[in-house]
C-alpha cells in the first residue's frame, strides 16, 4: 500500500463509522495532495453542499465515500522524508543589552515530523524560532539548510522557510481577495487561482468567512487565514510562534490536528516546529517536545532513560497534603510537591498509576482531576 492509499483507508475508516467532522478534514488533505483541479472543484462542490446542508449526515457519507474512490484512482508522488532539511548544531545567541543567553542548542528536523517547543515566558522560545527562521542572527554554531532546490534569492528563500510570528499584521479586502493576491504573485492563471484558493479555504475550515474583512475575523481564523496564505505558496520548513493563543481548548485541538495532517502531506510534507504554552496539547501531536528554561535546551528523549521511570502523578485536589499522604503510605510515594495549586506526587518505578487510583478511590478522595506525567515534557516544568 502506498502511503496515499493508506490515508484514502483510514479516511473511508472515518465515514463508516461516521465520523464525519474529522473525517472531512482528511478527506481534503487526501483531495489536495493528489494537486489535481477536477479532484479540487469536486471537493470545493462538496464543501459548499456541506455547508448548506449541515445536517445530512448519511449523503455527506454517500457523497465523500464518492470523492474518495475518484481521489484513490490519482497517482501521487510521494516525497522522501529521509534526509533532514534542517541541522542546527550548537547555536548560541546572546543579546548584548541583556544577560538573556540560549544555548547550545542542537536541533534536526525532517519534512513530515512536528516539534513542539515549550517553557514558561521568556525562556527564549521566540529567540529560537527566529533563529531558525534565518530571521535574526547568531553568535555560534553552524544552521544548515536542505531544500528541494537551492533558493534562487532571498524571496524564494522566505517561500521555502517561513516563520509567523504571535501577532501578525493586519490587511485589507476580503479574505479570499487576499488568498489570491498570493498566487497571482506566482503567476498562477485565473481559473487555477480560484480554484486552489478555494481548495484551501475549504482545508482550513475558513468557507464560511472566505468573504470577510480583517476586522471581522476572531484572533483564530485570523490564524488560519495566516496558515492558508502561507501554505498557499508550499512551504518546506515552518515555524509557528504560538498558534494556539487565544484559541479556546477545542479549537487548539482542531487546529494542532490539522497542522499535523497538513505536515504529513505526501507530496508537499512540511518541517514543523510550533511553540506554545499549550503542553498536554502539543505533546499529543508532536514527534519531539523541546523544552527551555533559561535558554537552556531540553528534550522528551531524556525521559525516556533508564533513571527516568519514577511514576509522577499530577493531581488537582481540594484534599489536604497530610490527608494524600495517608491514603498514598502503603504506595512507596518519595515526595509530595505542592504546585501552584496542584499537588504532584513521586513514587518509585514499582508503583502503578492503577494502583494510585485505586487508592484514591477507595479512600473516597475528591479528584478534580489526575493525571501520568511520568512521560510528560511536564516533569521540566515541575521539577
Ligand atoms: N531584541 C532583543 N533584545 C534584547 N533582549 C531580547 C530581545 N528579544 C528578546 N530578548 C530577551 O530574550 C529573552 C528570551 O525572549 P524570547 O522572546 O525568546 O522568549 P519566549 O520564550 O519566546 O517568551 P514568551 O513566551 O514570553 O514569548 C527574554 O529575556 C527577552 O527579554
Amino acid at each position: 500500500m502506498t502511503k496515499h492509499q493508506q490515508r484514502v483507508a483510514e479516511v473511508y475508516h472515518f465515514f463508516e463509522n461516521k465520523d464525519t467532522v474529522l473525517g472531512f478534514r482528511k478527506l481534503l488533505d487526501c483531495a489536495m495532495d493528489t494537486q489535481n483541479m477536477e479532484i479540487y472543484r469536486q471537493a470545493i462542490e462538496l464543501t459548499d453542499w456541506k455547508e448548506k446542508f449541515p445536517t445530512y449526515i448519511d449523503e455527506l457519507v454517500e457523497k465523500s465515500k464518492n470523492l474518495l474512490q475518484n481521489i484513490e484512482k490519482i497517482p501521487v508522488k510521494e516525497h522522501s522524508l529521509e534526509k533532514s532539511v534542517l541541522r542546527a548544531r550548537n547555536i548560541l545567541k546572546s543579546y548584548g543589552s541583556n544577560r538573556f543567553s540560549l544555548g547550545p542548542i542542537s536541533v534536526e528536523i525532517n519534512k513530515g515530523q512536528v516539534y513542539g517547543l515549550v517553557g514558561e515566558n521568556g525562556n527564549g522560545k521566540t529567540t529560537l524560532l527566529r533563529i531558525l527562521a534565518k530571521e535574526i542572527s547568531y553568535n555560534e554554531g553552524e544552521l544548515n539548510y536542505s531544500f528541494n532546490e537551492e533558493p534562487k534569492n532571498d524571496y524564494d528563500l522566505r517561500t521555502k522557510l517561513v516563520y509567523i510570528p504571535q501577532r501578525t499584521e493586519k490587511w485589507y479586502g476580503s479574505l479570499k481577495d487576499n488568498l489570491k493576491f498570493v498566487l497571482s504573485n506566482y503567476g498562477i492563471p485565473p481559473e487555477e487561482n480560484e480554484t486552489r484558493t478555494l481548495m484551501m479555504i475549504a482545508r482550513l475550515g475558513l468557507w464560511n468567512y472566505k468573504h470577510l474583512k480583517w476586522s471581522e475575523l476572531s484572533s483564530g481564523y485570523k490564524m488560519r487565514f495566516e496558515l492558508a496564505r502561507t501554505l498557499l505558496r508550499k512551504p518546506e520548513i515552518l515555524l509557528l510562534d504560538e498558534p494556539l493563543a487565544n484559541l479556546d481548548v477545542l479549537a487548539q485541538q482542531v487546529i494542532l490536528e490539522d497542522l499535523k495532517s497538513i505536515a504529513n502531506s505526501v507530496n508537499n510534507p512540511i518541517a514543523l516546529i510550533l511553540s506554545s504554552q499549550q503542553l498536554y496539547e502539543v505533546e499529543k501531536v508532536s514527534d519531539k517536545v523541546i523544552f527551555l528554561k533559561n535558554g537552556q535546551y531540553k528534550d522528551n528523549s531524556e525521559l525516556q532513560s533508564s533513571e527516568n521511570t519514577h511514576l509522577i502523578i499530577e493531581i488537582d485536589t481540594p484534599e489536604s497534603r497530610d490527608r494524600l499522604l495517608e491514603i498514598f503510605a502503603a504506595l512507596n510515594i518519595e515526595k509530595l510537591n505542592f504546585n501552584g495549586g496542584i499537588f504532584v506526587a513521586y513514587f518509585s518505578s514499582q508503583t502503578q498509576f492503577s494502583e494510585v487510583m485505586k487508592a484514591l478511590g477507595n479512600a473516597g478522595a475528591e479528584i478534580v482531576y489526575i493525571r501520568n506525567i511520568s512521560s510528560s515534557t511536564r516533569r521540566f516544568f515541575v521539577n
